[in-house]
């Protein structure tokens, strides 16, 4: 565990820090408020508590607290324990503290037993703190993730296009959109049965990531269905790029329990349109003319402008 103490009064600190860290806690340390700020700032990803004496010259620890946890509400950062340290033991500085942002409120001097004994509840939430965030970052993953391929699903995919779409608005690149779908995929299903069909999914995903430009995303819209961000990508080049994925698909089978599945892709793709285009008219476009290669023969790449 990691502690900030904020002292002023140097042999208090240094008194607090032997006791701490004979304990086996990290210190890192300020000498006033403002100190305390740009320690936290400093430190905040792996800060696990803070205390801190209230009678400071400049800024006292309830200002500086206020302002920490302004910063935290402002960066969305999990709660971070405060304790406060004090001479005084008056009701309304208690009550102040715990306004303030505090969790708890210590009166100096400090009972040892006291101090260690706060010290194992924070660790308690600090350890719990820790598991809420793992998983937190592992629910938006998966909330992110194609369960069966790995690739971004569609949540995911529009989140990244919108991305790239404000990316070209400020610095006027080129980006492309294209959606490959893959052609009578329910034959695939109904001929060689469902296991084969994600056996494809999964192979078809993989070749095109493998042979993706470093900028570029895929990701899956649904079913059978794939868009993928070409960025960076004049006009000019979209149909050979697309051509080149639909090869990719379609020059070699995919092999399911030692049988040949033949496959072939549909892709539409389009240029985004700039400033005042949206993500729903860009990706309805690309759409439109995958439409036109399923029903001009599938197996192709239809480019609408
Ligand atoms: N194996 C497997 N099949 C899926 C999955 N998601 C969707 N499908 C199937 O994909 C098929 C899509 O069929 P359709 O929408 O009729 O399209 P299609 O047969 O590919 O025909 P065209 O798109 O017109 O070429 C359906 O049979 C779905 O059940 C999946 O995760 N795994």
């Amino acid at each position: 565990m990691k502690v900030l103490i904020v002292d002023d009064t140097n042999t208090d600190r240094l008194l607090l820090k032997l006791h701490l860290v004979k304990l086996g806690y990290r210190v890192v340390e300020a000498g006033n408020g403002q100190e305390a700020i740009e320690q936290f700032l400093e430190h905040s990803l792996d800060l696990d508590l803070i205390l801190i004496d209230v009678q400071m010259p400049k800024m006292n620890g309830f200002e500086a607290v206020k302002a920490i946890r302004k910063i935290q509400q402002e960066k969305k950062q999990e709660w971070l324990p405060v304790i406060f340290l004090s001479a005084s033991a008056e009701a309304d500085d208690v009550e102040d503290g715990i306004l303030a942002g505090g969790d708890d409120y210590l009166v100096k001097p400090l009972s040892q037993k006291i101090l260690s004994a706060k010290m194992l509840a924070m660790q308690r939430i600090a350890d719990m703190r820790r598991r809420l965030v793992e998983s937190n970052i592992a629910l938006e993953e998966q909330a992110s993730t194609d369960y069966l391929t790995g690739v971004a699903n569609r949540r995911a995919f529009e989140v990244l296009l919108e991305r790239e779409m404000s990316r070209t608005r400020r610095y006027g690149s080129h980006l492309a959109c294209a959606v490959m779908d893959l052609d009578k995929f329910k034959d695939v299903n109904d001929t060689f049965g469902h296991d084969a069909g994600d056996t494809v999914l999964v192979e078809v995903v993989s070749r095109i990531q493998s042979n993706l430009r470093d900028d570029d995303v895929i990701g899956r819209l649904g079913g059978e269905e794939f868009g993928i961000i070409l960025a960076n990508t004049k006009a000019e080049e979209l149909l050979a790029i697309c051509n080149r994925y639909r090869h990719l698909i379609g020059d070699t089978e995919v092999i399911h329990d030692d049988v040949s599945i033949p496959v072939t892709a549909s892709i539409g793709v389009t240029t985004f349109h700039g400033e005042k285009e949206t993500k729903a008219a860009f990706i309805k476009r690309a759409d439109e003319a995958l439409y036109e290669a399923k029903e001009t023969g599938r197996d192709k790449v239809v480019y609408y402008p």
